[in-house]
């Protein structure tokens, strides 16, 4: 997949087949959309082209407190998308002026003028254009004109489209992460540097690896424990939490790899929720702590090997 952000230098599509999105999660509604993006594309030989917002208006428009978390970075929905196999996605930046286009210099100086469309796929409540003055009927009447057609995505799929979103959120925020995984199509995963912890977990016997994750946008799912997987074919178990039992009260998220020895500091990982084990708890001590995160491993081998282990 080519990823394209100046439009400037965008090159000349064959027979795009486009539409426009957040897409974010690259979900199963998503994907739909994009089997049926692909199937018009293998008909008339075109190329498939997703046009998406960074960041999305949404986010620039409201206030830090009330944004919503996302369910994939720029980079991520990068490499979901890439793995749809889609040919391109172009990056938007949405600024003013991009936002004060009519809905007939929409078409023209955007649409057409950069992308050449063959088909557009989009749903019916689509809005465009100044005070999204642009939408479905408009596009059906100017296809002629500029020799595009107008295919409508089914409202079943528009209704799955705002569900999914939603419940899949409600879901991770839940402690829910195998119905995430159902809605998503995939296990939700996030990425995180490897930063140095209070250097205890060693002491425990369960070394951690203290994940921090740079974009602030992201979802971080509920407190809890989680059985995870980590790129590489490594298993784990994983704490989101403060860490009650010992005096903590920032939120940090840490890793204990299952059959893993070795220095993680600097790395970057990416971790995918696998199953919801407990809640955080508070223990009375280190020792009761400790049991606890030993009936924690066990569980997570069962989950992942179907058997026990030390
Ligand atoms: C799988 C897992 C489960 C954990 N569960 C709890 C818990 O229920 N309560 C708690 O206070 N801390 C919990 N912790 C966090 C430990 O308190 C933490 O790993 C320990 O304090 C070591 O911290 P350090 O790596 O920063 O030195 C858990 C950690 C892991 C990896
Ligand atoms: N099996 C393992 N799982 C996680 N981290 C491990 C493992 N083995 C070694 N490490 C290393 O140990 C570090 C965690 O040790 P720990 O004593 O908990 O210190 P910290 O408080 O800095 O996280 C990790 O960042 C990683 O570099």
């Amino acid at each position: 997949m080519q990823v394209h952000s100046a439009l400037d230098l965008l090159p000349g599509f064959r027979n795009a087949v486009i539409t426009i999105g957040t897409f974010d999660g690259v979900h199963k509604g998503h994907q739909e959309i994009i089997a049926s993006m692909k199937a018009v594309a293998r008909e008339t030989g075109g190329e498939t082209v997703i046009l998406t917002f960074h960041p999305h208006p949404r986010q620039v428009v409201r206030s830090s407190d009330e944004r919503i978390a996302l369910l994939s970075t720029l980079s991520e929905k990068i490499g979901l998308l890439d793995a749809q196999g889609i040919d391109h996605l172009v990056v938007i930046p949405f600024t003013r002026e991009f936002s004060q286009l009519s809905a007939e210099d929409y078409i023209e100086q955007f649409l057409v003028r950069y992308f050449q469309p063959h088909t557009i796929i989009i749903g019916y409540d689509h809005r465009f254009g100044n005070n999204r003055s642009g939408d479905f009927r408009l596009l059906e009447a100017k296809g002629p004109v500029y020799g595009f057609r107008v295919r409508e995505i089914p409202e079943r799929v528009l209704d799955l489209l705002k569900v999914s979103s939603t419940r899949i959120r409600e879901a991770l925020l839940s402690g829910r992460p195998e119905l995430a995984a159902d809605l998503l199509g995939y296990p939700y995963f996030f990425e995180g540097r490897v930063v140095l912890g209070q250097q205890l977990g060693r002491t425990l016997g369960f070394p951690t690896a203290n994940i921090e994750v740079e974009d602030e946008e992201k979802l971080i799912p509920a407190h809890g424990v989680y059985a995870v997987r980590v790129d590489a074919g490594l298993t784990g178990m994983m704490n989101i939490g403060i860490r009650p039992t010992v005096g903590g009260t920032r939120r940090v998220i840490e890793v204990h790899l299952l059959d893993y020895q070795g220095d993680l500091y600097g790395k970057t990982l990416r971790i995918h929720l696998a199953a919801y084990l407990r809640p955080e708890q508070r223990f009375n001590g280190l020792d009761a702590l400790k049991t606890q995160l030993q009936k924690d491993k066990e569980d997570t081998y069962k989950l992942f090997h179907n058997a026990t282990h030390d």
